[in-house]
């Protein structure tokens, strides 16, 4: 038996194991899903994998025995779990468990709820679920952290718990690790069979377009209630503050040569941001040079390296709603694809930001006269003299600082960013 290099799972493929390892997903399926060459990896002897989490902690054995063979799963050791009503094991259960006390039913119905249920989704579930032996009440919860106004994990399961009453009969909470990217062909009515039920039906998904317009428009309500409220300046702050306290995080990524400009539109924006109630944290260069990545030097593995750990940093601020500003030279693609990967995984919005100043220009302004040294070969591996910087093609906003005002510059990576929050 041959042995695959262990795969390392996120937070959406730690969901599919947990729900392999409770029986709601065949491990077939589980290897197609995680291992992109499940299909290929079976070229006639058999093979295994070690499935571990971020902190490389090995968590299951995926084996083949073969072509044509199935997947089997076994656990190595418990996942991990969360604080909060989503990780309550009476309601966490696998599969296999609910299906077993499911299976004296003869018609279980499995009612999805995956936002918090209005009056009209609570009369529908009474409805479906009279016509039932059965309710069960499928939460699906995600480890990624969900961004935005919507309710979370927890709460969600709360709403549902108390949903549960006004079903038509005896109706259970069951809550589903379901990833916030589900991978393409499965779908939460494949694994509701999992869970014994005969019929589902997804509670948000019966709203009629009249109820989704008045959801997707509660913004607009509120603002209307805050502007019979206050006089206009004040209801302007009051909305301001309430959209601040909850909007996705992300991550602003600058990248240019020294003395584009970086730091200083970087830092103008983020006096913006905090002014508009937005948590905001500036991964400053030179505090990130000084502390994080201390000791580190400007020869490639120096730079990927630091560029690595702004990135993930960046990302653990976003993940919990915060806006991380970083302003580093950035020279090399790969490391800013890195670190764009990591926050969109997150579930963030990732702005790239190029600061695209000629390299005349940076070299006139020299501020700390490190081109001059440069030159004259006292600084070894330079940007832009000797050392490669590699222009990004896939930039959000491109800006030059040698033919505008820092206020137009943050102005542009503002609106870009405004438009991508939503
Ligand atoms: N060899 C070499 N090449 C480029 N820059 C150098 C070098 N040595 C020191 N410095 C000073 O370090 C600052 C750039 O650090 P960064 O962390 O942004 O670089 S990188 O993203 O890791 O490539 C940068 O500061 P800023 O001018 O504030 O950008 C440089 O002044
Ligand atoms: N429109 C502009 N935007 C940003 N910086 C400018 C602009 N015009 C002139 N500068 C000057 O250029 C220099 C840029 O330095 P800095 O922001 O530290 O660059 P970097 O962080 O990319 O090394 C500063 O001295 C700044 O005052």
């Amino acid at each position: 038996m041959s042995t695959l290099p262990a795969q390392v799972l996120g937070d959406d493929r730690l969901d599919l194991l947990e729900l392999a390892l409770g029986g709601g997903l065949e491990p077939d399926r589980l290897a197609a899903a995680i291992l992109p060459d499940a299909g290929r990896v079976t070229p006639g002897e058999a093979v295994a994998v070690v499935l571990t989490d971020q902190e490389n902690t090995p968590l299951a054995r995926l084996e083949s025995p073969g072509p044509g063979g199935e997947w089997s799963l076994e656990e190595l050791r418990h996942l991990p779990v969360g604080t909060g009503r989503q990780w309550d094991p009476a309601l966490r259960r696998p599969a296999r468990d609910v299906r077993a006390a499911l299976a004296d039913a003869e018609d279980v119905v499995a009612l999805i709820v995956n936002a918090a249920p209005t009056w009209v989704d609570q009369t529908f579930v009474a409805r479906e679920s009279a016509e039932a032996d059965r309710t069960v009440l499928l939460v699906p919860v995600s480890r990624r952290r969900r961004n935005g106004s919507e309710v979370g994990p927890g709460g969600l399961v709360r709403s549902a718990l108390s949903l549960a009453p006004s079903a038509g009969t005896p109706a259970e909470v069951v809550v589903v690790p379901w990833p916030s990217s589900p991978p393409p062909g499965l779908t939460l009515e494949d694994v509701a069979q999992a869970y014994g039920a005969g019929r589902t039906a997804d509670v948000v998904g019966q709203r009629d377009e009249e109820l989704r317009a008045l959801v997707a428009g509660l913004d607009d309500t509120q603002a209307q209630a805050v502007a019979a409220l206050y006089p206009p300046a004040s209801a302007a702050e009051v909305l301001r503050a309430a959209r601040g306290a909850r909007h996705r995080g992300a991550v602003v990524f600058f990248t240019g040569f020294s003395g584009s400009g970086k730091s200083t539109v970087a830092r103008a924006l983020a006096e913006q941001l905090e002014d508009d109630g937005l948590a905001t944290t500036l991964l400053d260069g030179d505090a990130v040079r000084q502390h994080l990545s201390k000791g580190l030097g400007f020869d490639r593995e120096g730079r990927e390296t630091n560029i690595e750990r702004i990135g993930y940093v960046a990302s653990l601020v976003a993940r919990h709603g915060g806006i991380a500003i970083a302003a580093p030279i950035a020279p090399f693609a790969s490391s800013r694809a890195h670190v764009r990967a990591l926050a969109e995984e997150t579930g963030a919005v990732f702005l790239l930001v190029h600061v695209a100043t000629p390299l005349e220009v940076c070299e006139a302004r020299d501020r700390k006269g490190m081109y001059a040294k440069a030159r004259a070969g006292e600084i070894p591996d330079f940007t832009g003299i000797s050392s490669p910087y590699e222009e990004p093609g896939d930039a959000d906003v491109t800006i030059d600082t040698s033919s505008g005002t820092v206020d137009e510059a943050v102005a542009e990576v503002r609106t870009a960013l405004d438009a991508a929050l939503g």
